[in-house]
């Protein structure tokens, strides 16, 4: 599976590489078979156009006699079996066959997952379609245009997929961009752009539909006759208001997490629509901290406090760019597709709430990961015998992890776990810079951390009596553009208990109200 890490599209791009180079070696070959036959075209006229002075003496020439029918005989024979046979075409086919075996190709999995990730970019950060299907983000040119058979294939594939809000817009800029093709006057994409009329009137999206006949009738008022009738049909059910068709079918699942409160709230943090008030940033500062005697206190960390309450930092230039190379070299060649643990299940599992690759290791296996661990240490004084391997991810375009708990909420089954108590805090190592999207959001406090590369951020997922505090859900936004890499530190409260001691008093009232907020 590729789409879930820009580290595995890697591999994918190495395939066209080689597909590109087997072609290039066809397209050659044929070039110098037509060549050769063209030499041979070339040799014939010029002996037709000699025979075409005096057709009766050149037929007269015996030797002229003979060639031709020699010619005739087995000449002609010749150029059609050695088209027939044409040697570049089978050692291409061959050569395409063999390296289906061996390259690396995307699945339909691949295909579904690139999708979903396009529409989420589009959806989570509200691009204009046209926009992105031109290669623009924000103004700034970023990729390649897309071609008005990708933009279909695309609303195609929403199309199936249900999705009819997000399969409109794609095919809206299909037709557009297919209407300013040379070769948009044609009968072909005048019939193309009927068939996809009934798309649009099959989701019930009238006025759509209704453009498209107006532009195909436009181009053949004449030939086009019969689309009148669904033309004056559309307009009727527009003037009526009527709301009919697949789009309006779809019944919002009551538990549809992707159309409650909590998802736009993320959403709108993602987008930086949702900041901090002033009066909650107030209060934060920056410091220097010079960490725990003893463990790395050469030089004083830049500590920037991002909440208070919960409490959430930011740690600058903790590890270096050599660190953080290292760290993502050791991980690519174990990357896996991430899961995670269903509801409900103790097995874990992929899903589309999270894609990105991971791997983990124990801090031992690397001395860059012992290091992660001691600044772990220095700067939030825990007791690091607790905390899981360290878990090295990398998202790519669209990559994201919607919002979730860190935390195990009473479904954990600790019989299963190697731990037996509760993820006390999380630190997340930011191996990249992300050019665009993938900062880390928390909804409700509301707050969005930029990646930034070697910075640590750290919070604290439990109350100090040991109940969650669900006010530190969190996720992680789609990746607009670049290569997100981090590396999760989770800590369990085992061996905490004198350095972040209990509280006594019930302090887990004020998170209770972001439980089930939905
Ligand atoms: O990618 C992020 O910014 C957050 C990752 C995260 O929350 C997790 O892996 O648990
Ligand atoms: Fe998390």
């Amino acid at each position: 599976e590729f789409f879930s890490s820009t580290s595995s599209l890697e591999q994918l791009l190495r395939t066209e590489v080689i597909l590109l180079s087997e072609l290039q070696n066809y397209v050659n070959e044929i070039k110098e078979h037509a060549e050769l036959l063209q030499s041979e075209i070339d040799a014939i006229k010029a002996e037709h156009l000699s025979a075409s002075d005096s057709i009766e003496s050149y037929l007269n020439n015996p030797v002229n006699a003979f060639r031709l029918i020699k010619r005739l005989h087995s000449d002609w024979e010749t150029f059609e079996s050695s088209v027939e046979s044409e040697a570049s075409r089978i050692n291409y086919l061959e050569a395409i066959a063999g390296h289906r075996e061996n390259l690396s190709y995307p699945t339909k999995e691949d295909f579904v997952g690139t999708a979903l990730a396009l529409t989420r970019l589009q959806q989570t950060y509200q691009l204009d379609v046209s926009e992105l299907a031109s290669g623009m983000l924000n103004g700034v040119k970023y990729g390649a245009a897309m071609s008005w058979q990708d933009c279909f294939v695309l609303g195609q594939h929403l199309y199936e997929l249900r999705d009819y809000n997000s399969t409109v817009p794609w095919l809206q800029q299909s037709m557009q961009l297919l209407a300013q093709q040379h070769y948009a006057d044609e009968a072909a994409s005048l019939d193309f752009m009927e068939a996809v009329v009934s798309y649009h009137q099959a989701m019930g999206d009238y006025q759509n539909a209704l453009n498209l006949i107006n532009h195909v009738l436009s181009v053949q008022p004449e030939e086009r006759l019969h689309l009148l009738e669904t033309r004056h049909q559309l307009e009727q059910l527009i003037t009526d208001g009527v709301k009919r068709g697949l789009m309006h079918e779809v019944i919002r699942r009551p538990g549809d997490y992707h159309a409650s409160k909590e998802f736009e709230l993320y959403q709108q943090v993602c987008r930086e629509e949702l900041l901090p008030t002033p009066s909650a940033q107030r209060d934060l500062r920056c410091r220097l901290h010079s960490g725990r005697a003893g463990e790395m206190s050469y030089q004083p960390y830049k500590l920037e406090e991002l909440h208070l309450d919960p409490y959430v930092i930011q740690v600058h230039d903790v590890i270096g760019l050599q660190d953080t190379i290292d760290l993502q070299q050791v991980a690519r060649p174990k990357l896996q597709r991430s899961q995670v643990y269903s509801l409900g299940g103790n097995d874990p599992t992929s899903a589309k709430f999270r894609t990105s690759k991971g791997t983990s290791f124990p801090y031992e296996k690397h001395a860059t990961m012992q290091r992660l661990r001691r600044h772990m240490a220095s700067i939030t004084g825990l007791n690091m015998n607790s905390a899981e391997h360290l878990q090295i991810a990398n998202y790519g375009i669209g990559g994201h992890y919607e919002p979730h708990m860190d935390s195990f909420d009473a479904t954990h089954d600790y019989a299963q776990d190697v731990d037996d108590t509760n993820r006390v805090a999380t630190g997340i190592f930011y191996l990249s810079d992300v050019e665009a999207g993938g900062g880390t959001a928390f909804p409700f406090l509301p707050l969005l951390v930029t990646p930034e590369r070697g910075s640590l951020l750290f919070w604290y997922n439990l109350h100090r009596s040991g109940a969650l505090d669900y006010r530190t859900k969190h996720a992680g936004c789609p990746v607009l553009q670049g290569s997100k890499w981090i590396a999760n530190a989770w800590i369990r409260l085992k061996g905490q208990q004198d350095i972040r001691p209990c509280a006594l008093e019930r302090d887990h009232e004020i998170s209770l109200p972001f439980k089930d907020y939905n």
